[in-house]
């Protein structure tokens, strides 16, 4: 039994790794997740310059997940990018991924000109589903300005990128993103984003639980895995099979991992439950997919990724 996955042409010897923004802001959390389990490693999403981000507390552990409204905190473009150069020194057998989220779509094409001049040779996540940054709509939300950016990176950019897209529910919208989606050459497309805008509430207090937006923030873990697995399934139906796709949201064990991959993901990310656990999780992760594809007779993830059958 193997969990080594493939994703655009890339081989990745574990089909697990962490979501972007958990565990991933300093080299410190980096190098913690590259001595793990997991088979890759995606930055906290970048933007030109440092940012503070938004006042504390600005996220909550929850009993079925999680809420934030971190606001981008993050070290900055060339921090994030001088780390991945150096793995690749350090660490030439692993492919990492880079996360960028400008607030602008100049800022975006400004990150992606420097990485597609730069030595970097992994994969670029273009998060278009940050839903905290305060006055800022989630591009992945307008389906025109999607359009608009991917038109803008795509006359330059040519090394391999994805797209972070948010939750949608609505099967028109699947409908709608995908036939925009598909007129790029995506390697992948990640979904989802945490669910934008939810609410938690003290109510012994009376109180919100984070401070910014008002206590509006982005719901992740077990609360959106029925969103996030129907968001795969409908996204892999629709694409064209050259865009492989990362499944993200409301993996807690190596079950949810395995029912991620039946809706048609190549590479799955951990959140919420890698804030609770920490690294070692993907040694927890790794044992329970290996069980249970065993126990299924599967010696791969390709004899069973997206053969999720209907009734
Ligand atoms: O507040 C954040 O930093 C954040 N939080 C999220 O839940 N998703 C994102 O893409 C980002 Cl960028």
């Amino acid at each position: 039994t193997t969990l080594k996955t493939t994703l655009a042409g890339y081989k990745f010897d574990n089909c697990m790794m962490n979501a972007a923004g958990i565990r991933c802001a300093t080299v410190t959390d980096l190098a913690g997740l590259r001595d793990s389990r997991a088979g890759s490693l995606v930055t906290k999403s970048a933007t030109p310059q440092p940012r503070d981000g938004n006042p504390e507390p600005r996220m909550r552990g929850l009993q079925y997940g999680c809420i934030n409204s971190m606001g981008l905190p993050n070290h900055g473009f060339d921090y994030y990018l001088n780390f991945l150069l150096e793995e690749q020194k350090s660490h030439p057998q692993q492919t990492n991924f880079m996360s960028i989220a400008g607030t602008t779509l100049e800022d975006d094409l400004s990150m992606l000109k420097q990485i597609q001049e730069s030595a970097f040779a992994g994969l670029t996540e273009l998060n278009l589903s940050c839903p905290n940054v305060p006055g800022k709509p989630q591009v992945g939300y307008d389906f025109d300005a999607v359009e608009r950016y991917l038109t803008a990176v795509f006359a330059f950019f040519k090394k391999p990128l994805g797209v972070k897209l948010p939750p949608y529910f609505d099967l028109m919208h699947f409908d709608q993103i995908t036939a925009i989606l598909n007129q790029y050459p995506l390697a992948f497309v990640n979904s989802i984003n945490s669910v934008g805008n939810g609410l938690m509430i003290d109510p012994e207090s009376e109180t919100v639980l984070i401070k910014p937006k008002g206590g509006f923030g982005g719901i992740g873990g077990a609360y959106i895995k029925p969103t996030a697995l129907a968001n795969v399934r409908a996204l892999a139906q629709r694409l064209n099979p050259g865009i492989a796709i990362i499944g993200t949201g409301g993996v807690q064990n190596g079950m949810d991992i395995f029912e991620h991959i039946l809706c048609g993901a190549s590479m799955v990310q951990v959140g919420t439950q890698l804030g609770f656990e920490g690294p070692k999780i993907f040694n927890r992760l790794s044992q329970e997919l290996t069980r249970i594809m065993a126990a299924k007779g599967y010696d791969s993830i390709a004899d069973f990724r997206g053969k999720l059958k209907t009734l």
